[in-house]
């Protein structure tokens, strides 16, 4: 089974940025990965709590993943940790394997977590 984890941090808690965020992460994803939905077992979408405007997992259905199986969560509320936030946990077929796709600032959360 291939995992595919990404992050990537918005701008501001509008409806154009949760949109444009999202489809830049499963945009990165699908083409590096070279990703089909039939591939797919399940997405899961984490979004911290300041981003309440629009839902990112209704935008990855629009961008015609209309079969896939969804699901969205808040993420944990801990102190200091990055705002905007909003985080794929992707599992699909493929050779085993765990690809990290952190855009923008979430860069620094590859670092974080290994400390
Ligand atoms: C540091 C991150 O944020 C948190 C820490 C994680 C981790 O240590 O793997 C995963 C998800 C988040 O709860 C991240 O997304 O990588």
């Amino acid at each position: 089974m291939r995992i595919i984890r990404g992050a990537i941090n918005l701008k501001k808690n509008s409806k154009k940025e949760i949109k444009h965020c999202t489809e830049k992460l499963m945009n990165e994803i699908v083409k590096k990965e070279k990703l089909k939905e039939r591939d797919i077992y399940s997405i899961i979408i984490s979004v911290t709590k300041d981003i309440t405007k629009k839902n990112p997992c209704t935008i990855v259905r629009k961008m015609g993943f209309v079969n896939t199986a969804l699901m969205g969560v808040q993420e944990m509320q801990i102190e200091k940790s990055m705002p905007l936030t909003i985080r794929f946990l992707i599992h699909s077929r493929g050779k085993d394997s765990t690809k990290f796709y952190y855009l923008k600032d979430t860069a620094k959360l590859r670092g974080e977590s290994e400390k």
